[in-house]
């Protein structure tokens, strides 16, 4: 064979990847995406860099992402290190005000810092920004009810309001904002600590996003956890919500959130799973999409 049939064989199939892409890149054009990064789904170095490669390849793509990352074992390894115990009430962490300060140590520090630094070995492209920042994130103390008692777990925070314009005024200047959960308190100078799916969901409504994507360590929301691994693939809002006093642990954030962001205007909300290289591309330019999609009442739907 010549080279140049070498050439045609070899790079036919490549063009028809890219325009099997089409009508994704033009249904998504100019669309917000936030995407929430899991500390679970952030513990392998070369899928934190598919990640970046993802967000940006999105970006230059003509969508508008934004991260919202967690950090869960990194927090629970610092507070380790510092001889603090980590404890969780209502799928929650525990923040005494000790606790506070190594929380926004990592998050802010550390976490943000790694991500926004792998995303920016593409270019100049990251920001990074906490909650604090410009007033993008304002909590009040959260009190659970467990087992109908209020009970404190120090400084948690429940997102009273969200300022969008620090991260508009990036996105409208080509930027990826890469935020950490971590809120201002409107009136006694504290910072809160805020669950990163909380936030990521409280952002995409705010934002008006398109879609939502929850990147966790398993491959979506499971029907009948622990005793079975069959993911349930679409639900809708209703649907969820019957679902959501059986669930358990890390998920009751996911669902809440993927719940509040399909009710308060986005398209869909989607937890897919963050362990499979360029999901995100997957999710978003392909058929192949993996994971659980929630989507909104059609009509007639709601109960
Ligand atoms: N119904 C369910 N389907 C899937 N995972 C579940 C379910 N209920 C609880 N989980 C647990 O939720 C975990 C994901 O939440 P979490 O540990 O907070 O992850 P992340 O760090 O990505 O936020 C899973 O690893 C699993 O152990
Ligand atoms: C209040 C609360 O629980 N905050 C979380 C914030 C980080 C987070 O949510 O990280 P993941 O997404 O990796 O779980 C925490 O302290 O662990």
């Amino acid at each position: 064979m010549s080279s140049g049939t070498t050439r045609k064989h070899t790079a036919l199939p490549k063009a028809r990847i890219l325009i099997e892409a089409l009508p994704w890149l033009t249904r998504h054009h100019g669309k917000t995406v936030v995407i929430k990064f899991g500390g679970n789904a952030m513990v392998d170095g070369e899928l934190k860099a598919a990640f970046a490669q993802d967000v940006v390849f999105l970006r230059h793509a003509g969508l508008r992402p934004v991260v919202v990352h967690g950090g869960g074992p990194q927090i629970s390894a610092a507070l380790d290190r510092a001889g603090i115990v980590s404890e969780f009430k209502a799928g929650l962490r525990v923040t005494t005000e000790d606790a506070m300060d190594v929380v926004r140590m990592v998050l802010a520090g550390q976490v943000q810092r790694e991500l926004v630094g792998l995303l920016n070995q593409h270019g100049p492209l990251a920001v990074g920004l906490t909650g604090e920042d410009a007033h993008t994130i304002t909590a009040t103390r959260h009190t659970p009810e467990i087992d109908g008692e209020l009970v404190d777990i120090g400084r948690v925070g429940e997102i009273t309001q969200i300022d969008t314009g620090a991260i508009e005024a990036l996105l409208a200047d080509g930027r990826i904002p890469v935020v950490s959960s971590i809120a201002r308190s409107q009136d006694d100078g504290h910072v809160y600590n805020v669950n990163a799916d909380t936030a990521a969901a409280a952002l995409a409504a705010a934002l008006g996003a398109e879609t939502l994507m929850v990147l966790t360590d398993v491959e979506g929301l499971y029907e009948d956890w622990p005793d079975s691994d069959e993911v349930i693939s679409r639900l809708t809002a209703s649907q969820l919500e019957k679902l959501l006093p059986e669930l358990s642990s890390g998920m009751v954030p996911k669902m809440e959130g993927c719940l509040h962001a399909v009710r308060n205007g986005v398209s869909t909300a989607r937890v897919i799973d963050g362990r499979v290289q360029h999901s995100i591309l997957l999710e978003i330019f392909t058929d192949e999409g993996i994971g659980t999609m929630v989507v909104p009442d059609e009509e007639g739907d709601a109960v």
